[in-house]
């Protein structure tokens, strides 16, 4: 806290090698939700990544009375929530990630109440709530709104006794479906959770919870039926790897025009986006549970529309911004999901870019050579655009405020150096 994290990267390297893809942060944060669901034992969660949030949603565990350990070599993390003690979820933590919202349903169940001192996450425009207080609602939860000491809004949920209803998302929310299932897993009765989200992470909690001894149906279909037992049990998991942390090695080896293994990336995940980068120049290869990425031809433009899964992710919507400006001819981008989430845009400005932004949508007047500058990570995957840019640029690019890059990707200067990159990390 307090200290500024800054990137410097020297472009104009090609990027070959094996890459370890991280384990995936919107997986592992609802798991550690619902770790904190199980009144007894410990749960064992495997390749952890090791980023900010995780750290974050550690001291956050810690905060709320759970024991709480994560073993960084060995990418382990492990929960025993037998003895929860208290319901706040203090904003100095739970302000500086979304996951921290993910939280609620083990409260709810644990102590009978919740109360929400500030969430955090990217800055991206409106970041609205309202599905998960109506699920609740709906459940026999009461939520009332309080102004703090420091004038700040405080929210108090109280659980009553949760039971099972019909449940709906208005649009298909990611951590809205999370946290209503695990609010559904542990309530009386049967629960319908309808325009549930489809996204790999949510299958994977989805996995967790049924381990944990829930018993969830219609993962992946848009309606899913959970009926309420009355304990869930501690579990071992293996996150699955991050497929946002895939597509932007795959965008390195393409803005460097490299050639890449990455270890543990499933194209499927990466859902249009492949189809994007191949139309790009991408050329993709699937070996198991390796994918080869390499382009050798002049980028392309392309038009890209930000949906759910499995359309283009918002979260790469960045990186292929940054990688788009060097492609021969005009590219347009929509962004669907999220209605301010093109601070990028300037920053690629100040590296040399032409980028035409109008409400949602862009239009990146490619092909720009850029060039190294100061610049700013005002988001998370800005963040990681940036990086992408810099491996692009003639001379050295400075990344500030790159605690956002730490919130979600792993050892991002080891992992880029061991490829031929030229990028160091810097504290002060
Ligand atoms: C920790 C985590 O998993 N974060 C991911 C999650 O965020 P998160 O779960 O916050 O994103 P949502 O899917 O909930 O939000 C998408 C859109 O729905 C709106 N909305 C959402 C909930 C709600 O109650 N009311 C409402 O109006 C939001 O304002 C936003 O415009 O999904 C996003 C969209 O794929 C990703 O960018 C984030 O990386
Ligand atoms: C928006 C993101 O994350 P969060 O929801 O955690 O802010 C992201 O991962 O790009």
């Amino acid at each position: 806290m307090g200290h500024d994290v800054r990137y410097r990267v020297r472009g104009g390297r090609q990027l070959h090698g094996t890459v370890f893809v991280q384990g995936a942060k919107n997986a592992v944060l609802p798991m550690i939700g619902a770790s904190l669901m199980a009144a007894k034992g410990r749960t064992v969660l495997r390749n952890v990544p090791i980023i900010e949030d995780v750290r974050r949603a550690v001291e956050l565990a810690r905060a709320i009375g759970a024991r709480a350990e994560l073993h960084e070599t060995e990418r382990t993390l492990v929960i025993d929530a037998s003895s929860l003690s208290s319901p706040v979820l203090p904003a100095d933590i739970a302000s500086r990630f979304r996951g921290s919202f993910l939280f609620v349903p083990a409260l709810l169940h644990r102590l009978g109440e919740a109360v929400i001192e500030g969430v955090g996450g990217c800055n991206l425009g409106s970041r609205n709530l309202d599905f998960h207080y109506n699920g609740f609602k709906r459940m026999g939860a009461t939520v009332t709104e309080n102004v703090g000491d420091d004038g700040d809004g405080v929210i108090h949920i109280k659980a009553g006794d949760l039971r099972g209803g019909t449940l709906y998302c208005d649009t298909p929310s990611h951590t809205g479906t999370e946290n209503l299932i695990m609010a559904a897993a542990l309530a009386q009765g049967t629960t319908l959770i309808k325009n549930a989200a489809l996204e790999p992470e949510v299958l994977d909690n989805i996995a967790i919870l049924q381990a944990m001894g829930a018993k969830i149906s219609g993962g992946g279909t848009g309606f899913i039926t959970v009926e309420g037992v009355d304990e869930l049990t501690a579990v071992e998991h293996t996150v699955m790897p991050d497929r946002i942390d895939a597509g932007v090695f795959v965008m390195a080896a393409a803005i460097t025009g490299g050639e890449l293994n990455l270890v543990g990336a499933t194209l499927e995940h990466l859902g249009v986006a492949a189809d994007k980068l191949e139309q790009m120049g991408v050329e993709f290869h699937q070996q198991g549970a390796v994918l080869q990425v390499r382009r050798e031809r002049t980028l392309r433009p392309i038009n890209v529309i930000t949906d759910e899964y499995p359309g283009f992710a918002t979260d790469l919507q960045s990186p292929i911004m940054a990688l788009s400006c060097l492609a021969d001819g005009p590219s347009y981008i929509y962004e669907r999901i999220f209605d301010g989430r093109f601070k990028l845009a300037d920053e690629l400005g100040k590296m040399g870019a032409d980028i035409d932004v109008d409400g949602n949508r862009a239009k990146v007047n490619g092909p720009r050579g850029l060039r190294g500058a100061e610049v700013e990570a005002h988001d998370l995957r800005c963040g990681s655009a940036l990086v992408l840019a810099g491996l692009a640029a003639e001379g050295e690019t400075t990344i500030t405020s790159a605690y956002y890059l730490d919130r979600g990707h792993a050892h991002t200067a080891e992992r880029l150096s061991q490829l031929g990159a030229d990028i160091v990390r810097e504290v002060s």
